[in-house]
């Protein structure tokens, strides 16, 4: 049965800026609201928290949380959400423990459906419940953080940015927590983020904002590869793949990712044969032939059905729109490639793709 998850009208206006979005999020999974800075993204989030208040309407699953025409608004402690911000903001002067036990006074028994020990656990954070958080590295704080929106039993989880106060080393250490939490709280999350490659990792939806509006939205497969929409990721522009650990080769160090339409050759990673992964390959990456060339050093060659060719943000590019099997990819070329090899929709070519340019 479809979970009912989030509705919302929400419209407000400052000296410089207006916001009006309608959004409708599913009630499970990781829905982003990614756009650049500017765009609207951390008034939603603070609006659905009750946080700000915008005019307009939010329902979450069956509760309303605020209805202007019927004069509701719940206030934000009074809605079931646990949030987390850009920069962890915890009590200098309790422990770790202290500060993931704090807030859980206000959530009688019977509401608590995470136990204490499952947040830690999920966050990895028990050799740390004794420390300082002065003494915590910046992920190790995040992780404390989000431990702690998680002990109050939220029904739905809103993070705003939390990753982009961190380095790149720091921000890989936290994804992995962050990719378990949906499925296994089966606990839905708002995520606010203007960078593509956590949208790629995380996102189950997507909702892209500009300037106070919804520019697309949709379930992350179907938005990315949206040509009709100036989304404009630029270098990121790409495609995400589901897929599951199909082959490990031992002496070339690959393993092989069979997805909904093929198998992809990519780095070897130490996951069991059938673990579930997401593959992110950017369109820079596909490359077209119209014949299957033996003499390449390229691994991945699948056949492909040319859909759709769009402009792109240069002069001199193209985005083309495949399938492959069921799912879809995007590639880069450039325009005189489309002449030359005279793409149209409809046709099949082969889609190369480098195994070392497949990101995770
Ligand atoms: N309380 C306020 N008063 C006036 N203007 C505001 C207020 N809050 C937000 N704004 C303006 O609204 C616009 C959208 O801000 P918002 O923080 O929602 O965007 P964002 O997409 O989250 O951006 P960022 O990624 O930089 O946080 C900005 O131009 C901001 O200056």
């Amino acid at each position: 049965m479809k979970q009912r998850g989030i509705e919302a009208e929400l419209h407000t206006d400052f000296a410089d800026f207006s916001l009006g979005v309608s959004l409708s999020l599913p009630g499970r999974g990781v829905s982003a609201l990614f756009g650049p800075s500017g765009s609207g993204k951390t008034s939603c989030l603070r609006a659905l928290a009750g946080l700000m208040r915008a005019r307009g309407f939010v329902r979450f699953a069956d509760e309303i949380w605020q209805d202007d025409a019927k004069g509701v608004f719940v206030p934000a402690h009074r809605r079931a959400i646990g949030v987390v911000f850009q920069e962890a903001s915890l009590f200098a002067h309790l422990s770790v423990r202290g500060n993931v036990e704090y807030g859980l006074r206000r959530v009688p028994p019977a509401q608590r459906r995470i136990a204490l020990e499952q947040a830690i656990e999920l966050l990895g954070i028990a050799p740390l419940l004794e420390r300082r958080p002065q003494t915590l590295s910046g992920g190790e704080r995040q992780r404390v953080a989000i431990a702690r929106a998680l002990a109050v039993s939220p029904r739905l989880l809103l993070m705003d940015e939390p990753l982009s106060a961190l380095d790149v080393g720091r921000k890989e250490e936290i994804i992995p927590y962050l990719e378990r939490l949906p499925h296994e709280l089966d606990l839905p999350i708002v995520y606010v983020s203007h960078a593509p490659d956590e949208v790629a990792r995380l996102a189950d939806y997507l909702v892209v904002l500009r300037t106070g509006k919804v520019l697309a939205s949709g379930p992350l497969q179907e938005v990315l590869v949206l040509l009709d929409t100036p989304i404009r990721l630029g270098e990121e522009a790409g495609v995400v793949l589901q897929g599951n650990v199909a082959e490990h080769d031992e002496t070339w160090a690959l393993m092989c990712v069979a997805f909904l339409g093929g198998r992809l050759w990519v780095r070897r990673e130490d996951l069991p044969l059938g673990a579930p992964l997401r593959l992110r390959v950017l369109a820079r990456d596909v490359s077209l032939a119209r014949s299957p060339h033996q003499d390449t050093n390229v691994l991945n060659m699948l056949p492909a059905r040319v859909e759709e060719i769009g402009e792109d943000d240069h002069p001199a590019d193209a985005l083309v729109r495949l399938t492959v099997g069921e799912s879809a990819l995007l590639a880069r070329v450039t325009r005189r490639s489309v002449a030359r090899l005279d793409l149209h929709p409809g046709q099949t070519v082969w889609a190369q793709i480098k195994a070392v340019a497949v990101l995770r």
